[in-house]
């Protein structure tokens, strides 16, 4: 049995002369949630698109279900875009009733799961107000909501916790993991690693329109250096093979230890080379510092000048 829900194949979109994807090729497995992820601007959203049908690929295959989306196969699909919006001027509940029928609900069934929903994201006392007197975050709940109701086969979530305080992003995060217990496929698109590493079993990092990394978030966290110094220091720090320095500030900074390196000898190196260090930490190297490290290197090679590294 072919597992790829979701199934893109050389995949390129131009517009004009901007190429913005030249060649991405990934597959979403039935029953994972994947992070795909890349910096401002790299072309999360319009290989989403390009999938949905939205936009048309320039070459390449975009396949959920192994054929090209369809609105008619795909009522089992829930999909937060990035651009919010709701009809506005209508009661909470009659607009999420009323996508619960579109998803194919009756009346009584979409009615009861939106008011078990409004309770659990703390909204029970606003289903009859309209939908702008809510706060842009209230909102954004009530959008997540209609996305997720009836139990969607996959889940595309563009930036679902966007603009949410830390308590209510745990809340979204866990509603996220509910889905994915309840055998649902969900594509995340998010610039909060912590939400990769709670939720998210393999991903994709997207960079210069291709694939920069792929694999399980322990495969791609270890391509990337499994450990790392965070380092309180003053003085210079020398070159050296045992370790790559990933940041440099003032007086602190970060060294990505090459893999089978004896951290031991990286302090004595660094003493050696009469850096004063006032403190010293291994740790896992975690998803943020692979993001930085994989799309930081203009700022990293800029401080790096600053600081005569
Ligand atoms: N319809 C369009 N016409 C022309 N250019 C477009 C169009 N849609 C997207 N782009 C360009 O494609 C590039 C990628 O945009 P996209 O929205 O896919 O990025 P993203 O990775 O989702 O970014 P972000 O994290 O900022 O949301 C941008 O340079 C954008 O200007």
């Amino acid at each position: 049995m072919d597992e790829a829900l979701v199934h893109i194949d050389r995949f390129r979109m131009d517009f004009g002369d901007n190429t913005v994807i030249s060649d991405l090729s990934f597959d979403v497995r039935r029953g994972e949630t994947f992070g795909f992820l890349g910096s401002n601007g790299s072309g999360k959203t319009t290989t989403i698109r390009a999938l949905l049908g939205i936009y048309r690929p320039t070459s390449g295959t975009l396949h959920i279900n192994g054929k090209p989306f369809s609105p008619e196969n795909g009522s089992r699909l829930g999909y937060l875009p990035e651009e919010r919006g709701l009809y506005k001027k209508e009661p909470v509940i009659d607009i999420m009733t009323y996508f619960g029928r579109l998803k194919g609900m009756d009346r009584n069934a979409a009615k009861a799961w939106s008011l078990s929903y409004l309770d659990r994201v703390a909204l029970g006392d606003k289903s009859s107000l309209q939908l702008d007197k809510l706060s842009g975050g209230q909102q954004q709940k009530i959008q997540l909501g209609v996305t997720i109701m009836n139990d969607p086969e996959l889940l595309i979530l563009d930036e679902p916790t966007k603009g949410f305080d830390p308590v209510n992003r745990r809340l979204l995060m866990d509603i996220i993991a509910d889905q994915k217990t309840a055998g649902a496929t969900v594509v995340m698109i998010t610039h909060q690693m912590e939400e990769v590493e709670r939720l998210c079993d393999r991903v994709l990092l997207l960079k210069n329109g291709t694939t920069e990394a792929y694999g399980t978030v322990d495969e791609v966290q270890n391509r990337y250096g499994g450990r790392i110094v965070r380092l309180k220091y003053s003085g210079r720090i020398p070159p050296s093979p045992a370790y790559e320095i990933s940041l440099v500030e003032q007086n602190y900074a970060e060294l990505v230890l090459t893999t089978d390196v004896d951290e031991s000898n990286i302090l004595r190196q660094l003493l050696d080379a009469g850096v004063t260090v006032r403190g010293f930490e291994v740790t896992k190297v975690s998803l943020d510092d692979v993001f930085l490290r994989v799309y930081g290197d203009q700022n990293v090679a800029y401080q790096r000048e600053l600081s005569g590294v």
